[in-house]
């Protein structure tokens, strides 16, 4: 399995995001306990946890879609609990957003897909920057041939890789990634996961990685964290979080590796 090797350009002075005693349930059904995070500068965050323990919840809350009960929640320097709706749109064209199914629109062309953000939050930008722009995002993914292509003509891992494209388009400090190589082959994980880490390099972002498959976990994170019964109960690197008796740790890396 590839080991990501020590990244130099993190800046642990500088936290993109903070995150104290963060509180959520749907009426009686409690999701997260009391969740404390950091992500800093130019970090790839690997966010594990089983199948509902809350990881797009948390996700969620950090990009605005849904609401903390309680804690600070702090985003590139905003209080995301306090801020206007006004200010909140602001603050989201500064995270790009990757979901798990890339979220293509299926009657553009993958040019027309790349242009639709431009088109809506860059409205001043020439055709010329729009279309420069365009190139940058191809070439970085790899995909300038796939310019005037339909999504329906690529491979999943060609519309993966567009979506993060799209996402990049509007160079955001800040990308999440939603299970980046959910249903893909083998070879194609390890296509994403050498993307995920060239965008970081690239574009010196800083990620939220949320994933099952620890294949991934361990080539993309730079650090780890674990959700258990509602907290971060591990974090550090691979080894540090695995290396542990804890069974539910265990069962989780047993599971990865056995199926
Ligand atoms: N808007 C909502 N209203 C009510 N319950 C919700 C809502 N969003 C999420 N939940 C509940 O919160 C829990 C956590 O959901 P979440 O989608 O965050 O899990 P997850 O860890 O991302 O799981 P998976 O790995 O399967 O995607 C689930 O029990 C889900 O039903």
């Amino acid at each position: 399995m590839t080991e990501k090797e020590l990244n130099p350009n993190i800046d642990r002075s500088q936290k993109v995001i903070f995150i104290r005693g963060l509180k959520k349930a749907f009426d009686d059904n409690v999701i997260l306990r009391g969740v404390d995070m950091d992500l800093y500068k130019g970090e790839n965050l690997v966010v594990l946890g089983r199948s509902g323990t809350g990881k797009s919840v948390l996700i969620k809350i950090i990009s605005g879609l849904l609401t903390a009960d309680a804690g600070e929640v702090n985003v590139l320097g905003e209080d995301v609990c306090c801020i206007t709706p006004k200010e909140m749109d602001k603050l989201r064209l500064k995270i790009g957003f990757s979901f798990q199914n890339s979220a293509l629109y299926d009657s553009m062309t993958v040019k027309e897909n790349l242009e639709f953000p431009l088109v809506r939050h860059a409205k001043d930008m020439t055709q010329a920057e729009r279309d420069k722009l365009i190139d940058v995002v191809l070439e970085a993914v790899g995909l300038r041939n796939a310019i005037n292509q339909m999504p329906s003509e690529l491979s999943g891992g060609q519309r993966k890789r567009i979506g993060i494209a799209r996402t990049l388009i509007l160079r955001p400090d800040i990308m999440l990634y939603d299970e980046p190589t959910a249903g893909l082959d083998p070879i194609t994980c390890i296509e994403i996961n050498n993307l995920i880490n060239e965008v970081q390099r690239r574009f010196n972002t800083s990620s939220i990685i949320i994933t099952h498959d620890l294949t991934c976990a361990r080539a993309v994170g730079d650090r780890l964290v674990m959700l258990l019964d509602g907290e971060f109960k591990r974090e550090g690197t691979f080894e540090e979080v695995f290396a542990t008796d804890d069974e539910r740790v265990q069962a989780f890396y047993n599971y990865n590796f056995s199926e």
